[in-house]
């Protein structure tokens, strides 16, 4: 039997018409939820993300703001506009688009963002609080792919979840909280990167496989058991002459071959990208509110 379309659409609109109400309750109370977007260089993939990000927040009444600098920027000029934006009350949350070129220090402009405004959940006091099961600002991609699961009805408890990928954004903190013991959590969870050997001799043990190895094809139809649910995070550009913009976007899912075998599988475009946007939203105003309750609101 082919898979169901767990569509990325469907849950990121149901989340941003909670983020509206959020909105509009905050609003209400005299703060108005905004986010400061910075972007170094002009990675074509960056813009376009940048671009979605922004149009979400303006359709949930989320001010953003865009601070562009051109790729030979030192790391001084983004550090001080950082600092600039920590200081401005104003401002609830900051996100430093990634990647960054080559000569600036990532982690160190990471790490110079105030937690209370890390809205990506990037900063090593966030991801440690994370890792310890405390709140916090969660990473959007991952808390993304737990709503996907929760709104499809798909139970991680108990469960075994390969996660293929290691990054610090997706892999890494997505298994941290599949593990953890609460709700959403509770799976048995493997990951699997670049030196496992056969990768495919763990995804076939798999009642859910996520895939973020930000490469297409890199699971196909025989690394998947029948009836598995799949989670595609990759997106790449492909050459497309025939599209008119002269490229498409593939996950790193074989799609239609994996397609014909899971239960329900994500989609690319539509899918995990849509939903991590919502999530930003979401704790943008999070970080609202709590700056709201920290000034006594
Ligand atoms: N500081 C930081 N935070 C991030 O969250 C972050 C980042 N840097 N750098 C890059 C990755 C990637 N990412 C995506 C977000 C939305 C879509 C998305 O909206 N995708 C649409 C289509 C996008 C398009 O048409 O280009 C879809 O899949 O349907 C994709 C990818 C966030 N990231």
């Amino acid at each position: 039997m082919p898979a169901q379309i767990l569509s990325g659409k469907e849950v990121a609109d149901r989340i941003l018409a909670d983020v509206a109400k959020e909105v509009d309750s905050l609003a209400r109370s005299g703060c108005r939820p905004f986010l400061a977007v910075v972007r170094v260089g002009d990675d074509p993939a960056s813009v376009a993300y940048v671009r979605g990000k922004r149009k979400d927040a303006a359709r949930v009444g989320i001010l953003s703001e865009e601070h562009t600098f051109p790729e030979e920027t030192g790391q001084e000029d983004v550090c001080a506009l950082i600092d600039r934006l920590n200081r401005e009350e104003g401002v609830h949350g900051i996100l430093v688009q990634l990647p960054l070129p080559p000569h600036i220090d990532e982690e160190a402009i990471i790490e110079r963002i105030a937690p209370e405004k890390d809205v990506d959940g990037f900063h090593p006091v966030n991801v440690g609080r994370m890792v310890l099961g405390q709140e916090t600002f969660l990473p959007c991609t991952p808390h993304g792919i737990l709503m996907m699961l929760r709104h499809a009805g798909v139970e991680v408890r108990g469960r075994h979840v390969v996660v293929v990928g290691r990054s610090n954004i997706v892999g890494k903190p997505l298994a941290n909280l599949l593990l953890q013991k609460r709700e959403g959590g509770n799976a048995t969870v493997t990951v699997c990167h670049t030196a496992t050997p056969d990768i495919g001799s763990f995804t076939r043990q798999a009642d859910i496989v996520v895939v973020a190895a930000g490469r297409p094809g890199v699971l196909t139809a025989d690394m998947v058991r029948e009836g598995a649910v799949v989670i595609d995070v990759g997106i790449n550009r492909v050459e497309d002459p025939s599209s008119p913009r002269g490229y498409r976007l593939i996950g790193d899912v074989a799609f239609e071959e994996v397609a014909r075998k899971a239960s329900l599988i994500t989609p690319v475009p539509g899918g995990v990208g849509l939903v991590t946007r919502a999530m930003l939203l979401w704790n943008t105003v999070r970080a609202a509110r709590l700056a709201q309750e920290r000034r006594g609101g």
